[in-house]
């Protein structure tokens, strides 16, 4: 899928998540399944939505030390799952190992799933990476380095807000993935979200793939919002 719009699934468990996608008839959708679904469901959801026929991004962010990453990503790789995250904070050999984790668990015959890295989170300011992570330095900065330190471990993009897509396109390779969440329809709340975009600004500056969940899934009717926000990060006109 050429530049998906990914919908998160943050639901609490298995009947919700086939509540939501009926609404849906037989579209092909690309799905984020996160920590708040996989915790309650574990691989069994995983299973259901690929026989459902869409696309998995695995959303557990790991970051731990590199073994354990390694040895996790091993399991993951075996879940049919298209794409994977950790946080780059956790550092190059983490990010390497769960590279090699991931080659190790890909069944025979099957492409790996794609790998990216986390960042920054898109609720984090420039004032909390100041004064909580007490990083000096401006955030655009740390999630370039971020971006680079990734690359340079073998990944194959990265999770950020659309605010740094221009500089990781310029920097980096456009090929590099950068997906990003924080993304709100003009009339809709930030809620915890500090660095955020609409569809279209995320089109325009770039972005591999947006992931958007609020803005669909808890609007009255989802199928009407997952149009709107597809046709404004399709930049059709309405
Ligand atoms: O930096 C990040 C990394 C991951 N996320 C995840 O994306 C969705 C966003 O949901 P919204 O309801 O559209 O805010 C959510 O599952 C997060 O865990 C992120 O927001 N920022």
């Amino acid at each position: 899928m050429e530049r998906p719009l990914i919908i998160a699934l943050d639901f609490k468990d298995h009947a919700e998540v086939d509540e939501f996608l009926n609404h849906f008839h037989d579209e092909k959708l690309f799905v984020k399944v996160g920590m708040e679904l996989f915790y309650q469901e574990g691989p069994a959801i995983i299973s259901h939505i690929k026989q459902r026929g869409h696309d998995i991004f695995l959303d557990l962010k790991l970051h731990d030390i590199p073994n354990t990453v390694k040895q996790a990503m091993r399991g993951l790789a075996k879940l049919d799952v298209d794409l994977v995250n950790v946080h780059a904070a956790g550092g190059k050999k983490m990010m390497e190992a769960a590279i090699e984790g991931l080659e190790a668990g890909t069944p025979a015959g099957k492409q790996r799933p794609a790998c990216i890295a986390v960042t920054q989170l898109t609720s984090t300011s420039q004032a909390m990476v100041e004064t909580e992570l007490l990083i000096n330095e401006k955030i655009d900065n740390v999630v370039l380095h971020y971006a680079n330190m990734a690359k340079e471990s073998g990944l194959d993009g990265v999770v950020c807000s659309t605010h740094e897509v221009v500089a990781i396109n310029e920097k980096l390779s456009s090929s590099f993935m950068t997906v990003t969440p924080g993304i709100r329809m003009r009339e809709d709340s930030a809620d915890d979200q500090t660095r955020i975009a609409t569809p279209d600004q995320a089109r325009r500056l770039g972005s591999t793939a947006i992931v958007v969940g609020r803005s669909i899934t808890k609007q009255q009717d989802p199928y009407k919002a997952y149009l709107k926000v597809k046709n404004s990060w399709e930049e059709i006109e309405s």
